[in-house]
């Protein structure tokens, strides 16, 4: 088996208003998924079309290799899904959680107390009211963990917690991940918040899935470049071209062009693009961040080379 979880090319509008366009991403057994994109990107609208509670216009969702839709219960039960904190605030997480047992149609007894040691609220007899929003976020995760899920999915998990908060969440979900084998498939707005904690990443930006990278490819990408700014970044680009036919490189604005490699030759360059006649304001060599190295995904649409 491939992929616990897979979508198929799926499609979905609210009107005229396109939310996902062919998107497509794998949830391979044992991973932490990182699905990645900014406000209205369509994560939540995703994580609704898996879970049966939108219905997408066509394509297709498949659980362990099999069509979701012949096996919706099924589905339901494989994955434990969390959009934000539904709790009763004057009752307790044990309370709370024998509730999710009810509505789950879950009999066995000893359920709650397995969940609530596994995210260690077993000792915590107060309200929830009086929670922390760590601790909120703990009884989230105890919630999904409810029935023995293979996969967790949670909507942007990290929402308004403190650094003590995400690192706590972090070191929960990997201790999930390793001890219990369960598989993670988390949403954010911030590639940093997940870049710890992820084993593999989708990218998502306007409804469209622009790719898919493991751990190692993305720090891959935070790699040395070359910015250069001069006064026709199109000419520039042309110029270059010429010396370095398979130069990878990104033309950002009409004055400003990023290169990929050629660190150990910006003398070289700055001879080829003065000796063209351009104007060079700037040439520095630089490290690219997580962070960065997606907001030029986003700005190039998913294509790496312009
Ligand atoms: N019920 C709805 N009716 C109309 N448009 C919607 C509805 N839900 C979402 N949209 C639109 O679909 C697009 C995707 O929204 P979605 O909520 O899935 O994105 P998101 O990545 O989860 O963003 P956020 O983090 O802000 O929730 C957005 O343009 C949004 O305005």
């Amino acid at each position: 088996m491939e992929n616990l979880l897979a979508t198929h090319a799926v499609t979905k509008s609210y009107g005229n208003q396109d939310a996902l366009h062919d998107v497509s991403i794998h949830v391979r057994p044992g991973e932490v998924y990182g699905l990645i994109g900014k406000n209205g990107a369509g994560k939540s609208t995703l994580f609704k079309v898996i879970m049966g509670l939108a219905r997408q216009d066509s394509g297709e969702i498949s659980i362990y290799d099999k069509p979701s839709v012949e096996n919706l219960e099924g589905t339901q039960k494989n994955i434990g899904f969390m959009f934000g904190s539904q709790f009763f605030s004057y009752l307790t997480a044990r309370e709370n959680l024998i509730y999710t047992c009810k509505l789950k149609g879950i009999t066995d007894k000893t359920e709650v107390e397995r969940v609530l040691k596994l995210v260690e609220l077993d000792q915590v007899k107060k309200k929830v009211k009086s929670f922390s929003m760590g601790m909120k976020q703990r009884l989230n995760i105890a919630n999904a963990l409810v029935g023995k899920p293979d996969l967790i999915i949670m909507d942007e998990p990290i929402n308004g917690l403190d650094p003590q908060g995400i690192a706590s969440f972090r070191h929960l979900v990997q201790k999930l991940n390793r001890e219990q084998e369960i598989t993670f498939l988390l949403s954010s707005h911030i590639l940093g918040e997940l870049g710890l904690m992820a084993s593999r990443f989708g990218f998502i930006h306007d409804g469209e899935l622009l790719n898919e990278m493991n751990r190692e490819e993305l720090l891959g990408k935070a790699e040395d470049q070359v910015i250069i700014k001069v006064d026709n970044a199109e000419k520039a680009a042309y110029l270059l071209e010429e010396h370095f036919p398979s130069l990878d490189y990104i033309v950002n604005g009409d004055k400003e062009i990023i290169l990929s490699d050629l660190i150990d030759e910006t003398n070289k360059i700055a001879k080829i693009l003065v000796d063209g006649g351009l104007e060079l304001y700037k040439l520095t060599a630089h490290q690219q961040t997580l962070e960065e190295y997606y907001l030029s995904l986003i700005h190039q649409g998913g294509q790496e080379n312009v």
